[in-house]
């Protein structure tokens, strides 16, 4: 079955989950049956989706219409033949347990038809055990969202031992049509992503307080402040309920062995029923103390190294055992747990030799597993990190750009596809990402300037030839994916970018180029979005990115009309920041340099918050006040305030 045959989706349990869950599924115009054992269950759920509908209207999210028709979608069930009779898809999202779920999914089997997709929404259990007791486990999956669905854009779309690759594309398809993020797991494996790098990270808070290395404020004032975590350790196991990260750590500890014995100063907390904000008191008093009051200075060395190391570890038997990439594991724990750079990357930055050797002290020392370094740690870290640093290993050759290293801590990146404009094609963003994460680990390049080779064309867009070849939908899919995740990750880049844009600049060159941060063309240059000239639109995040630079209006005019501009129009417009006259390459050289000598602290949460905020102000404010609090605390400050106070130019070192 494919993403476009579901239309009515059952949603098995009405609790906090199952309803932000359907609720999500009727605003994206599914028709959606809410199903729980009792009328009482699955009123109050229903009457959540009502209230939270009234909020996102209240909020003009949403029109009172779309409100109004959203709930229409949401029919209230008791009876789990009705509710699974006539349904294409079915999420089951009852209590975590996994004989509650087999029975449920027994039932299911009984009554829905043969075609039918199921996913389970578990945050641990596994899929495999759980796909069995049905007859179609080649089309059972694990579907975890997070809490709370409407508002958390990650979902983690998970295999088990028999699900097809046909039906991981199909609920990946279905939660793109939800609005949020697929991220595969391709193994089923406890705790999946998000809960394997957050758990563990837990307990080792947990364990340093226990042995009496650190306190709760010096633990949590280190993750916040030194690590730039949203969130203490602490702080997160009391957010998430302590009973949460416990249980699904007793569930590691059974299925992966010893590395994951939970310390018992969590087990302390369960007993004493001390969950977090929920009970009011969990490792802070929500009730008759201050909650969680982090100093910003009180974290060590030594606290941090141990929390990166376990962390790292985790990626590493994440990655070693083919769960995942280190991108997806970084995008999922950004999207899940709100981390401003994922995991593997900040490992990376501190570098795996480091923390290889930090778990290989602690394992002589204490003999605990949890420190017993895995294989594809020493492996990673020989080969320069999880990214590639030294760019050897998987190297990709670059024949179709250009990457270059003009000094002043510019890298440079040039399109380089001059006999046919600088188009892009697939090979072209294989390497495009590759030079993005060659040059994003490279200490020596503070500043990206992408141009295009040659005198004709920054880029005429994509390769409509190469296109026409993969004409089948799937295939154009995974293409447009593709160029919405590579631009994005050169929107994402830590680094300012700068796009000297010469020539031509059109379609997914255009596109391109909206993913830069500053964008300087000549006077001759051409912009536009011709796509839907050829019966197309702009796929490579162009009907998204365009609209938040030039506005709504403006956008759509340029899309909608796929006219030319001229460069001092597109200036007016907001999406050109200079036009030069004379030697483009020098000017935006200049600009690219200039912003590489500045602070790369300041400027890669300016960058996040800018860019979190965009989809969520709450979100980018989050940011935004963290990274403020961090920064207090960076030599760079000190080097700003010093250069200000003696009126000299500040040397940024990133520090
Ligand atoms: C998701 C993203 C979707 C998209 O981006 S869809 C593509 C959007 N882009 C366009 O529609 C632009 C198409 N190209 C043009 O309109 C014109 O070209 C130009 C205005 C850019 C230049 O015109 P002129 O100066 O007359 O040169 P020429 O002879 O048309 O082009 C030189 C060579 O470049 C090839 N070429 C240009 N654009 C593309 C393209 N987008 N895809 C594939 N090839 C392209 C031509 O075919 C030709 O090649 P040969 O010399 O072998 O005949």
């Amino acid at each position: 079955m494919n993403a476009e045959d579901i239309e009515t989706i059952a949603v098995l349990g009405a609790g906090n989950m199952g309803h932000g869950i359907a609720e999500v599924a009727a605003l994206a115009g599914y028709e959606v049956r809410l199903r729980d054992i009792n009328e009482e269950l699955v009123e109050s759920g229903y009457d959540d989706i009502e209230w939270s509908l009234g909020k996102l209207e209240e909020r003009d999210q949403l029109s009172e219409e779309e409100a109004d028709a959203a709930l229409d979608r949401v029919t209230p069930v008791v009876e789990l033949e009705e509710a699974v009779a006539d349904v294409d898809f079915v999420i089951e999202v009852v209590p975590e347990k996994m004989d509650i779920k087999q029975d449920v999914y027994r039932e299911v089997e009984e009554h829905a038809p043969d075609e039918a997709l199921f996913v389970t929404n578990t945050s641990s259990l596994s899929i495999t055990d759980l796909a069995e007791v049905t007859d179609r486990p080649e089309r059972f999956c694990g579907m975890h969202f997070f809490n709370p669905p409407v508002r958390m854009q990650l979902v983690e779309v998970i295999a088990g031992a028999e699900t097809a690759e046909e039906t991981l594309d199909t609920v990946e398809a279905l939660a793109e049509g939800f609005g949020k993020t697929p991220v595969r797991v391709r193994k089923d494996s406890p705790g999946f992503i998000v809960n394997r790098v957050l758990v563990p990270l837990m307990n080792e808070a947990a364990w340093l307080v226990e042995e009496d290395v650190a306190t709760i404020a010096e633990v949590d004032s280190a993750t916040k402040f030194d690590m730039g975590l949203p969130m203490g350790s602490f702080e997160l196991a009391d957010q998430v309920g302590i009973d949460v990260g416990y249980h699904v750590l007793e569930y590691m500890h059974e299925t992966l062995g010893e590395a994951y014995e939970p310390c018992p100063l969590l087990a302390e907390k369960v007993e004493a029923e001390e969950l977090g904000k929920k009970t009011g008191k969990g490792f802070y008093d929500y009730e008759n103390g201050k909650g969680a009051d982090v100093p910003t200075d009180a974290g060590t060395e030594e606290i941090e190294s141990r929390l990166l190391a376990v962390m790292a570890n985790e990626v590493a038997k994440l990655i070693g055992n083919d769960v995942a990439p280190a991108s997806d594991i970084d995008e999922a724990v950004m999207l899940g747990a709100g981390f401003p750079s994922g995991p593997a990357k900040l490992a990376d930055e501190r570098g795996l030799d480091d923390l290889h050797a930090t778990l290989d002290d602690l394992h002589d020392e204490t003999g605990a597993a949890r420190y017993a370094p895995a294989d594809y740690l020493g492996e990673a870290a020989q080969s320069g990190g999880f990214y590639d640093r030294n760019g050897d290993g998987d190297e990709v050759a670059f024949e179709n750009i250009e990457v270059s290293y003009p000094g002043e801590q510019v890298g440079r990146v040039a399109l380089d596809r001059t006999h046919r404009m600088n188009t892009i094609d697939l090979d072209l963003l294989d390497e495009l990402s590759a030079a993005i994460d060659r040059l994003e680990a490279d200490d020596d390049v503070r500043a990206i300037l992408l141009v295009g080779a040659g005198d004709q064309a920054f880029s005429a867009g994509a390769d409509v030839q190469s296109m026409a070849a993969s004409a089948a939908p799937l295939d154009a899919i995974e293409l447009s994916k593709k160029g919405q995740q590579t631009f994005g990750k050169l929107q994402e880049c830590d680094m300012p970018v700068v796009a000297g844009i010469d020539g031509y600049c059109l379609g997914g060159g255009m596109e391109l180029a909206t993913c830069a941060d500053l964008r300087i063309a000549t006077e001759r240059a051409e912009f536009g979005q011709p796509e839907l000239d050829l019966g197309l639109l702009p796929g490579w995040g162009g009907t998204q990115r365009l609209q938040q630079i030039v506005g709504m209006g403006r956008a759509k005019e340029i899309i909608l009309t796929a006219e030319r501009y001229e460069a001092e129009e597109m200036a007016e417009f907001g999406f050109v920041n200079e036009v030069v006259d004379g030697d483009l390459e020098s000017a935006a050289f200049d600009q690219a340099a200039a912003l590489a000598a500045g602070p790369p602290i300041a400027q890669k949460f300016t960058k996040r918050a800018m860019l979190r905020g965009w989809e969520d102000t709450d979100a980018g404010l989050e940011i935004e006040s963290q990274a403020f609090g961090h920064l207090v605390n960076t030599d760079d400050l000190m080097e700003g305030v010093t250069a200000f106070m003696g009126d000299s130019e500040p040397e940024f070192e990133g520090k």
